[in-house]
Parts: structure tokens; C-alpha cells; sequence
């Protein structure tokens, strides 16, 4: 797959320069106010009780903000964060290495949990229930268990698959935290955050409009905000006003509502060939050359999620404000 510019996946270098802008403070984490109050209110108990804080898992799309949470959590209540991932624990024994490493207190991240084997699973629910590991020592007829204590710890699972986790990992969770897409008034707020990091003047009708753009999603808000600022380098004289920012973003071919030329293939693709739909998507698929799985995992959630396509039992259809934003007619039944 080609690197989209609107992509909510992390790209390329985007990691370490998440470094500089992630927020570390829950006070600097904007939006999600739901979930930030439930996490203040459970983080306080648990420090007035000298414990750690209960399980925690977050999940959403991608790029809303969850590893950043988790390390949020983790400088709040003043211990460690260790990362890992789901698909990078594949023996117990990994799990069994990471787990008695741990100092007390710690929070524990795996990335993408949906992602764990079952056996490594087996040896997460004792860890997380009771902080003890069951360990077999030799083979055959002589082969024990043994069990082993560990540090009391956090464990911050993220997964953008909730639907894929088994019901008794989840059931282990004792907060369970939904982060959902961010308004546009939220992610200008953090246009301007990041670039006051970054040293740069934006004029506040530019992160509007670079907020709107975003497609509710923290991390591709920040990607535009460099792109653009590139721009303003260049071409202007490092200033981002409202004018630069459109022109760029134009450049850049991400529309007014953060549409690229992906989403105007597929969308096009089920006007002009399908009169809008209803359409399966097997047969979009055929028509756009690309596979049904990308379609519906990474194309289709955001105009979903805008209300452009619909999903109905005899397929796809184009809603009528999809055609209104190509100043498109909409065809009579
Ligand atoms: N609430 C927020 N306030 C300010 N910045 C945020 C917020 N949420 C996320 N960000 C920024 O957005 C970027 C992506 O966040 P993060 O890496 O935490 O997403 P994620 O949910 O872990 O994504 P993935 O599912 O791909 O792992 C980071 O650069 C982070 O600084
Ligand atoms: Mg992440």
C-alpha cells in the first residue's frame, strides 16, 4: 500500500518524532474528556490506597491517542512503562522474561493485544489476577509446577479490534476505556499545541482548517501540520495562515474534509459505475483494483464514520451529502 498523506497508521520517521509532541501530562492530553475523568478519579484511588492502578484496556481507531495514554498513565502515577506488542511476545517464556522484570508499580503496554497467542494469553491471566507466574520445571513424570510471585503492575493492553480480544482477557480488564474520533475544535487545539512545540506561528483559522481536515485523528492532524509547514518554509516566510494552509493542503491533495485521491477513486468508482449503489463490495473491489479487506478496513471506516457510504443488505450506497460535497446531482430513484 502507498503512503497516504490522510493514513491514521503510523509512517515512516513518525515515531521518534512523536518523541518532541507527545503530551506526557493527563492536564496536556486534549479531548476524550470521559475517559481522561474515569482515569483521574481511578488513578487518585489508587495512590490514596498505595496500590497500583487497576488493568486497564484502551481501544479505538488508529492514531487517536492511545499509546500516548498509556504513557500518560504511567508518568502519573510515577512508575516505569515498559512497551511491548501482542505479535512481538510469541513464546511464554518472552512474557515470562518481561513480566519478572517488571519493578513494582509498573505499567505494562502491549500494543495490538488482540494480536497475542493463546498460550501466551494462558500465561497472562494468573500474572494479571493474582501477579504470579505458573511455571513447569523438567519433563515428563518429573515435570512440576511451580508458582512465582510478581511485582504488583499495570497492565495497559491497546487494540483497535476490541471485537478480537478473547472474552476472558477481556473480562480481566477492570477499566475498559473506548477512545473515540476528536471534534474539530479539539484537534486545533492540538494543531496549536504541536506547533508551538515546533516553534512555528499559525494563525488560528489555519488550524482550523487544518483540523478539519484531519479526519478526526490526532496523528494525522500533526502530519498535515508538518507538511504544511514545510510549505510555509518554503514558500512563504514560516508563517501558516489560513491561505497557505488551503493552498498546501490542495497541493498535497487532501480535500476539505480530508478526502485524498483514494477515497475520490472509490467513491467515484460507485457513482459513475453504479449510479451510487447499492453496490457489494466484492464489486468495488473488481472495479478499483484493490482488495475487499483493504476496502473495508482502511478505506471505508472514515466515510462511514462521515456518513458518505452507507451499508445497507444489498450493499453500498452513496449518500446524497457525498454527492452534494462533489457538486454532483443526485440521481432519481
Ligand atoms: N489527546 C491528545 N492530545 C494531544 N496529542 C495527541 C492526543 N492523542 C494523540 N496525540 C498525538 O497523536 C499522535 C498519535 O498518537 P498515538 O501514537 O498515541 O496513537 P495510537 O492510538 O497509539 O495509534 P496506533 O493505534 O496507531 O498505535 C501522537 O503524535 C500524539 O502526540
Ligand atoms: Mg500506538
Amino acid at each position: 500500500m502507498d503512503e497516504r498523506m490522510v493514513s491514521a497508521e503510523e509512517q515512516g520517521m513518525e515515531d521518534s518524532l512523536d518523541q518532541q509532541i507527545r503530551p506526557h501530562k493527563l492536564q496536556q492530553y486534549i479531548g476524550q474528556e470521559k475517559v481522561k475523568k474515569n482515569l483521574q478519579v481511578f488513578m487518585e484511588a489508587a495512590k490514596m490506597r498505595e496500590e497500583c492502578l487497576d488493568h486497564v484496556l484502551l481501544y479505538g481507531p488508529p492514531g487517536l491517542g492511545k499509546t500516548t495514554l498509556s504513557g500518560i498513565i504511567a508518568t502519573e502515577m510515577g512508575v516505569q512503562m515498559r512497551t511491548t506488542s501482542g505479535p512481538a511476545i510469541e513464546r511464554p517464556g518472552d512474557l515470562a522474561a518481561i513480566l519478572t522484570a517488571l519493578e513494582p508499580g509498573d505499567v505494562l503496554f502491549i500494543d495490538e493485544i488482540h494480536r497475542l497467542n493463546r498460550m501466551v494469553e494462558e500465561v497472562l491471566y494468573p500474572a494479571m489476577e493474582d501477579f504470579c507466574l505458573d511455571i513447569v520445571i523438567g519433563k515428563g513424570p518429573t515435570a512440576r509446577s511451580v508458582r512465582l510471585d510478581l511485582p504488583p503492575f499495570t497492565l495497559v493492553g491497546a487494540t483497535t479490534r476490541a471485537g478480537m480480544l478473547s472474552a476472558p482477557l477481556r473480562d480481566r480488564f477492570g477499566v475498559l476505556a473506548r477512545l473515540e474520533y476528536y471534534t474539530e475544535q479539539e484537534l486545533s487545539i492540538i494543531v496549536r499545541r504541536t506547533a508551538e512545540i515546533f516553534d512555528t506561528d499559525i494563525d488560528e483559522e489555519a488550524a482550523v482548517e487544518i483540523a478539519r481536515r484531519s479526519r478526526g485523528t490526532p496523528r494525522i492532524a500533526n502530519r498535515l501540520l508538518r507538511r504544511v509547514r514545510d510549505f510555509a518554509q518554503v514558500k512563504g516566510d514560516g508563517t501558516i495562515t489560513l491561505e497557505l494552509a488551503q493552498d498546501s493542503l490542495e497541493q498535497l491533495q487532501v480535500d476539505r474534509l480530508g478526502l485524498d485521491h483514494i477515497d475520490h477513486k472509490l467513491l467515484y468508482g460507485m457513482i459513475e459505475k453504479f449510479r451510487g449503489g447499492p453496490v457489494g463490495l466484492e464489486t468495488i473491489s473488481a472495479t478499483i483494483g484493490e482488495e475487499p479487506d483493504t476496502i473495508e478496513d482502511v478505506y471505508e471506516p472514515y466515510l462511514l464514520q462521515i456518513g458518505f457510504i452507507q451499508r445497507t443488505p444489498r450493499g453500498r450506497i452513496v449518500s446524497p451529502a457525498c454527492y452534494e460535497h462533489f457538486n454532483l446531482e443526485v440521481p432519481k430513484q
